[in-house]
This record gives C-alpha cells, sequence and structure tokens, in this order.
C-alpha cells in the first residue's frame, strides 16, 4: 500500500480523499528541514503548499518518493530539476485557487488604494480621523496587469468590472486572447509608462525575478500602486522602499514577500504599505479544491499510473494508463536491447509507431523507451529526466505514426544511429499486453527478453548450432529458449538464447571464438 505524508496545513479533505483509496497517510505539518529529511524515505508521495521546501537534500533522501503534490500553483519551492533525476513527478492544481487569488490581488488594490487597514486601526482605537484618510478612485484608472495568465486573466476581468481601463504585458498572450479578455496588450516600458496601479501575476522565475526594480520604477508614473499576490522575489523590497520613500510609488499592496515567514521586513511598519501573510490562496472553497484535487491527482498517479497536472512529465489520462503500461514495458525493453548493443556516442533515434500504437498518446512510451536506452550508459536515468537527458546529450528524437498496421497489428520500431552507423529493433504485443521482439537489423525474429540472454550475429552455416549448445552446457548454462533468424539461408543470422543463469566472461568469451561467429554479447532485461 503506497504511503503518502502531507507535511503542510492542508483540508482534511485531502487525508480523507489518501485514506478512501486505500492509501496509508502521516499529516505533519510544520517539520524542520532536518525532520522531514528523516522520515522522508518511508513514502511514496508527499503532499505540500507553500512552506514546505522540497530541496535536493531531501529529495536525496526521499529514496522511495514517486510523487510530489503541490496544493496550490507555485511550484518555485521544488527544486524540478533535481526532481526530475530522482524520477519523481511533481503535480499541482492549476486551477483550485486563482479565482480566490485573484480576489485578493483586488482586495488588497482596493483596501490600499482606501487605505482601509490604516483606517480600520485608526476607528478602533476610538480616534474617528475622518479627515486623515482620502482615497482614489479605481473607476477610470488604468491596470497594468504583468502576467496574464489564469490569475492575472480574472483580475483583468474583475477590474473591468470596477470601470478600471486594463493593460497587459505578457510575452506568451496572444493578440487573440487579449481581445477576448478586453485587455490591450503592450509591452513592458509601455505598461509602466501608462499604469496607474500595476499588479504581477507571473511565477518566480529566473526570467522575472526583480521584474520590478530601481530601473523600472524610474519608468513608472509618479504616485503609481503596486500590488503583489505573486511571489515575493518579483519586487525588489530595497527597491521597493527606497521609491515609497521618495514618494515615486504612492502605495504597496503585498502579499508575499521574499523571505517567508516574514517576520520581519523594511516595508513593515509604513502604512502605505498593506500587507498580509501569503493569504492570496486562503479561503475555504480554494483550500478545499486544492486538497481535493491533489489527493486526487496524487491517488491516481501512486495506484493507476495516470497523470494530471504534472510540471515535469506529460499527461496520462486514468483511462490511457492501462492501455500504455504494456506498451511502456516493450519500449523499454527494445530500448535497452539497442542501448546495450550502443558502442559508441548515440546521435539520433526515431521511433516508428505502427497499426494500433500509433492511435495512443505515444509520448509516455518514447520516453520509457528513452529509459531503456539510456539506462546502460547512465544509471541515473528514469521514466521523468530520459527526454531531458537526451536533449542534454544533443541525441535527436524523432517520432513517426502510421495508423497502417505492418505484418504485426501493432509494432514499435526503434532505429539509433551512432558513429558506426546504425541498428533496428521492433517488438509487438502478443496476447494484448506480452512484449515480443519481432526483428533485430530488420532480420525477423520472435522472442520475449528475459533477465539472462546471449545475443549472437553469426553467419549461418552448419553446425552453429551445435557449437554453441555444446559450449554452454559444457559450462552448465541451461538454455531455456533458442530463437532464431537469418537475412537468407547461408548469410548473416542472429540468434537470441535465454539461458537460466548470468553468463560468465569465460564462456562468453569461447563463444565469441567459436567458428563463423561475428559478434556474442550477453544482455539483460
Ligand atoms: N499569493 C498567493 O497565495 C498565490 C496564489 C496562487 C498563485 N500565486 C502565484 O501566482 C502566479 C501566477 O499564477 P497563474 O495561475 O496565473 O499562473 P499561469 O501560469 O496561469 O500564468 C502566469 C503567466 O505569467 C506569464 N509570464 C511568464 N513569464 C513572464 C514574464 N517574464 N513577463 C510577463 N508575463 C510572464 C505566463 O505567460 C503566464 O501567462 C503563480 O506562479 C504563483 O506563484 C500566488
Ligand atoms: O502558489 C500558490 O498556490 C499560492 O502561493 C498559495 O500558497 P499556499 O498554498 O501556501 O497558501
Amino acid at each position: 500500500m503506497p504511503k503518502v505524508l502531507i507535511s503542510d496545513k492542508m483540508s482534511p479533505a485531502a487525508a480523507e480523499i489518501f485514506a478512501s483509496r486505500g492509501i496509508e497517510v502521516d499529516v505533519k505539518p510544520g517539520m524542520t528541514p532536518d525532520e522531514l529529511r528523516a522520515v522522508i524515505g518511508a513514502y511514496d508521495g508527499l503532499a505540500i503548499r507553500s512552506a514546505t521546501k522540497v530541496t535536493k537534500d531531501i529529495l536525496a533522501a526521499a529514496t522511495n518518493l514517486r510523487v510530489v503534490g503541490r496544493a496550490g500553483i507555485g511550484v518555485d519551492n521544488v527544486d524540478i530539476p533535481a526532481a526530475s533525476a530522482h524520477g519523481v513527478v511533481v503535480m499541482n492544481t492549476p486551477f483550485g485557487n486563482s479565482i480566490t487569488t485573484a480576489e485578493h490581488a483586488i482586495s488588497l488594490m482596493l483596501s490600499m488604494l482606501r487605505q482601509i487597514p490604516a483606517a480600520n486601526a485608526s476607528t478602533h482605537a476610538g480616534k474617528w480621523e475622518k479627515n486623515r484618510f482620502m482615497g482614489v478612485e479605481v473607476t477610470g484608472k488604468t491596470l497594468g496587469v504583468i502576467g496574464v495568465g489564469n490569475i492575472g486573466a480574472i483580475v483583468a476581468d474583475r477590474a473591468q468590472g470596477l470601470k478600471m481601463k486594463v493593460i497587459g504585458f505578457d510575452p506568451f498572450l496572444s493578440p487573440e486572447r487579449a481581445q477576448d479578455l478586453g485587455v490591450e496588450k503592450v509591452e513592458l516600458d509601455e505598461l509602466f509608462r501608462r499604469a496607474d496601479v500595476i499588479t504581477l501575476h507571473t511565477p518566480l522565475t529566473d526570467g522575472t525575478r526583480g521584474i520590478i526594480g530601481a530601473d523600472a520604477f524610474t519608468k513608472m508614473k509618479d504616485g503609481v500602486y503596486i500590488v503583489n499576490c505573486a511571489r515575493g522575489g518579483l519586487v525588489v523590497e530595497k527597491d521597493l522602499k527606497a521609491a515609497l520613500d521618495s514618494g515615486k510609488v504612492a502605495g504597496a499592496a503585498l502579499d508575499v514577500f521574499a523571505e517567508e515567514p516574514a517576520k520581519e521586513n523594511a516595508l513593515f511598519g509604513d502604512e502605505r504599505v498593506v500587507a498580509t501573510p501569503h493569504l492570496g490562496a486562503s479561503t475555504v472553497e480554494a483550500q478545499e479544491n486544492v486538497a481535493l484535487q491533489v489527493a486526487e491527482q496524487m491517488a491516481d498517479y501512486l495506484l493507476t499510473g495516470a497523470i494530471t497536472n504534472a510540471i515535469n512529465v506529460p499527461s496520462v489520462t486514468a483511462e490511457e494508463a492501462p492501455k500504455l503500461k504494456p506498451y511502456m514495458k516493450l519500449a523499454e525493453q527494445l530500448g535497452s536491447f539497442a542501448g546495450q548493443l550502443a558502442e559508441t556516442g548515440l546521435r539520433g533515434v526515431t521511433v516508428e509507431y505502427s497499426g494500433q500504437v500509433a492511435t495512443l498518446n505515444t509520448r509516455p512510451i518514447t520516453a520509457a523507451l528513452l529509459t531503456g536506452l539510456l539506462r546502460p550508459l547512465l544509471d541515473s536515468v528514469n521514466m521523468v529526466n530520459a527526454p531531458i537527458v537526451a536533449k542534454e546529450r544533443n541525441i535527436s528524437v524523432t517520432e513517426v505514426r502510421s495508423d497502417k498496421a505492418t505484418d504485426f497489428q501493432t509494432q514499435i520500431k526503434l532505429t539509433v544511429s551512432d558513429e558506426r552507423g546504425g541498428r533496428s529493433v521492433a517488438g509487438t504485443l502478443i496476447a494484448g499486453n506480452r512484449p515480443r521482439l519481432v526483428s533485430v537489423e530488420d532480420v525477423a525474429i520472435e522472442a520475449e527478453l528475459a533477465e539472462n540472454m546471449l545475443f549472437v550475429v553469426n553467419n549461418d552455416k552448419p553446425g552453429f548450432i551445435g557449437g554453441v549448445g555444446r559450449t554452454l552446457g559444457e559450462s552448465g548454462i541451461n538454455i531455456a529458449s533458442f530463437h532464431l533468424g537469418r537475412q537468407a539461408p547461408g548469410a548473416r543470422a542472429i540468434c537470441l538464447i535465454e539461458v537460466d543463469q548470468p553468463l560468465r566472461e569465460a564462456v562468453l568469451k569461447q563463444v565469441q571464438g567459436l567458428p563463423n561467429v561475428i559478434t556474442a554479447l550477453s544482455l539483460s532485461f
């Protein structure tokens, strides 16, 4: 039974879902990194919000971990490359809290423009300072939205309801989408120049870190207002402080901070700064949504292999998962066959999907094939990082699909090229789910691949089979199955022999020395 740890405060709905799906669950919010490192090895899944930092260190200790589920959107607290390197799928819930967060951004903007927090404190103190608080009307003002994705789009919609003019900067926003949203698409500098209020809705990445800093402030209107309900690192806090002090910025509304929990911050204590402790997603509705979603997604993956909303691997629906499983096994075996034969650096991989398999989602199958192919060269390769590893090594990967069946109703053919040329292997499924090799180097041969195998390329001459059989027999090695194929009588032939125990180096050398043997290799699947 898989085991999941919930390490952040989360709606009880998550634990209930895990339990109802037969998954053992521990709920331990507030652990220190050391405490998490000490226990993480026992878990198959880790469910988090933004407080848990899933670092390289934690992942190195997470020897059984298969999935990290983020009940929320931002995954900047997870080391994604390290997770991929360890074969850990990282998934989030991209829509569960977006309305709630957009509402928080709008709330922050209005409370900043009407100075509600300061007026509230003053009124509670019995001061009745009616003349002290003079607000700013939003109607007719220009809102600049940086990052017009899910949340930015909802903010734009709500702001238009408040009769604001909305302009947006997002390099991935198409003109058509902008038009649909009623947002004027502009460049960043123009947004800085025109906006009365600027609100941030991008992820925190190397490209967005510090997107609002000293240089950006010089381009903005005097008396501009800033809202940040995305991530602390997007705004350079010391530059914001300087811009507030100089009067360039009239106010800032911040839900997120460079360091969290933010117990101390140079911006605290200034009445023009409205601050909340990362509450963007904190509504009953959003927390229920994200907890349910993350638990369902993680349970699906752990129990069926279905992958939804993953950051580092392609999706696999619950319906696809059982259909893909046998193909992934076949693909991994074919990849492994070619990988064990590889002698020099790989250059390119072509995968031809024919017949039934061509109608399926082949990305996970190709990932499994690359895993098998690269594993003989690289221990750390896995389903999650294999496509990345191939890309890093400049190995081109081409997929070709044909819905026409070959000799088989369904077939995967892999051709790899290296410095010495190319080689190909093909396989099919028999009885719906049993992988079977059907050709090597376009020579037909039918074999199931097993743990200990001897692969021989030879000249098709009398006496060869007897010679191999005798050599193995005299070495005490039992033959489980024997498969032959040849281009033509008397031409080049191949032979795959399943043996009951691993082949010792000395026995392999004897086979290699037999007459008519061109190559002999020990393979393992
Ligand atoms: N305060 C909170 O509690 C809270 C809650 C939810 C999400 N968030 C944050 O909000 C962010 C946005 O969430 P979302 O659901 O809208 O994500 P999203 O992926 O739907 O949208 C992000 C948008 O940013 C754009 N973008 C990327 N780089 C950019 C750049 N350099 N300049 C301008 N735009 C750029 C993308 O094209 C995308 O459209 C999340 O990444 C998360 O960090 C915060
Ligand atoms: O990215 C998110 O979803 C938000 O930042 C919410 O974070 P939280 O789950 O820690 O409230």
